[in-house]
């Protein structure tokens, strides 16, 4: 039988990730499947390195960069994955120094990099030998914030500009939190308690929403889908940010609905659901592949009022139907998904977000074109970023005087800060919610 080594699965991983700029769920996904053979705690180990290396990617290039001589970034592709790998298991997982280095020295080679074994344990060792004593940057400063929490520099500099030094520093360490999964009760087949009862029959932990009482947070869960609650379509995975937003949505039984950027459903499914199903609900999408993923969730749901088609919410359409409301979810920096999505944090520069804005403006734009007179319209991102957010909705405002920023309060739980929501927008900063780090604002057309 052929031995599979996960060390070398997970360079692999992060060597293509990081080389290809390859999305790391792909990458990961399709590792995995070619080497099935892998046992289920093989396979765990793969994930965990991949994730964790780059969640802490930064820091670990800092550790490397204080004892190489030889830069990251003049390193050799598969001698960077390898050391970066290594340190990750030294620095963050139960795995001893010893083992760790050793198999990194015995990885150089596997791919012709004999000669270089004893550059590799060389760095490796020392790295051990000063794992109490890395030198950061000074405290208080951006790079500091950056290197400690491995976020990228111009993301921590931008956060600073706009929440404060104090602040920036919870967002970073609340995103280096392992995060827990969060799901929607379908309230058209059962109700929290009952599907509280039942998952923990099935061994998971769970607890209940802080913010939606359709919400449960799930820990020790393996493969969700392989849950029998799953396959009857009982939950759908959702962070109780994106259930906050459905509520302030407000979508009520019988009414004709459009979410503009539905995919992969969560909010179209949460929408059915608040609607018990009657009504009609318009879910579209760019992506055609997206659209059948929608359609598979909805029919495992139970819900029957979605249909499901491929649209560009930024193409202008002549004389645009009219729904009483209108969600634009829209495609963004992603920001406030730090802790979910580790690779959100390779992302160089700032440089995407004006294009991103470019696009946001004109699905705002076709977005208002679709609201009825006294119809409601969401404009919501799961990101921290105030051109995306704050400033989309003023130059929305500013060239829409036929519509209103509605007081969102009445919305949002006890104790909130509801300064802002009263003008109609809310920012959900994740260490202070418990979410994922999420935009929602309301707007109504007037009469
Ligand atoms: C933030 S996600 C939406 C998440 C979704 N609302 C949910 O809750 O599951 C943004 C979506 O916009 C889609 N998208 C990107 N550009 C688009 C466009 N021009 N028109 C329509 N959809 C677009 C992406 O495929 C992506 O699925």
């Amino acid at each position: 039988m052929i031995q599979i080594n996960p060390r070398e699965i997970a360079a692999e991983a992060l060597m293509e990730i990081m080389t290809a700029d390859a999305y790391n769920t792909m990458t990961l996904r399709r590792l995995l499947r070619q080497n099935g053979a892998m046992s289920r705690q093989d396979r765990a180990f793969v994930t965990e390195v991949v994730n964790g290396t780059l969640r802490n990617l930064i820091y670990i290039d800092h550790v490397l960069n204080t004892f190489s001589k030889t830069k990251t970034e003049k390193m050799k592709p598969w001698l960077l994955a390898v050391l970066r790998t290594a340190v990750y298991q030294m620095y963050f997982m139960d795995v001893p120094d010893a083992a760790a280095c050793n198999e990194a020295v015995k990885l150089a080679s596997v791919r012709g990099y004999g000669s270089l074994k004893g550059f590799v344990n060389g760095v490796l060792r020392t790295a051990a030998k000063k794992k109490q004593a890395i030198p950061l940057p000074e405290r208080g400063t951006a790079e500091y914030l950056s290197v400690a929490y491995s976020h990228p520099l111009w993301l921590v500099r931008m956060w600073i500009a706009y929440y404060g030094y104090e602040e920036t520093e919870q967002i970073c360490a609340y995103d280096n939190q392992s995060p827990d999964v969060t799901i929607r009760v379908n309230t058209l087949k059962t109700n929290t308690q009952a599907l509280k009862k039942k998952l923990e029959q099935a061994g998971v932990h769970v607890a209940e929403g802080r913010i939606c009482a359709d919400a449960l947070h799930l820990t020790k869960t393996a493969d969700l889908s392989r849950l029998d609650a799953f396959k009857e379509g009982l939950f759908h995975v959702q962070d109780e940010s994106s259930q906050l937003a459905v509520r302030v949505l407000d979508p009520k039984k019988g009414e004709e609905i459009l979410d503009m950027c539905a995919a992969p459903g969560g909010k179209s499914f949460t929408i059915a659901e608040r609607m018990e199903n009657e009504g009609s609900l318009l879910s579209c999408d760019i992506y055609e592949h997206k659209i059948d993923l929608m359609q598979e969730g909805a029919e495992r749901l139970g819900i029957s009022i979605m249909q499901c088609r491929v649209k560009d919410a930024a193409a202008e359409e002549e004389s645009p139907k009219q729904f009483d409301r209108v969600l634009a979810d829209v495609p963004c920096s992603g920001l406030g998904l730090m802790r979910k999505k580790p690779d959100i944090r390779l992302k160089k520069d700032g440089n995407e977000i004006d294009s991103l804005t470019k696009i946001q403006r004109e699905i705002l734009e076709n977005a208002a074109g679709y609201v009825k007179k006294g119809g409601v319209l969401v404009y919501s991102t799961c990101t921290l970023c105030r051109k995306e957010n704050e400033k989309n909705l003023e130059w929305f405002l500013a060239q829409h005087p036929d519509f209103a920023a509605e007081d969102i309060s009445e919305f949002l739980p006890e104790g909130w800060d509801t300064e802002t929501a009263k003008k109609g927008y809310l920012t959900l900063l994740p260490h202070k919610t418990g979410t994922d780090g999420f935009f929602i604002s309301k707007l109504r057309r007037k009469d």
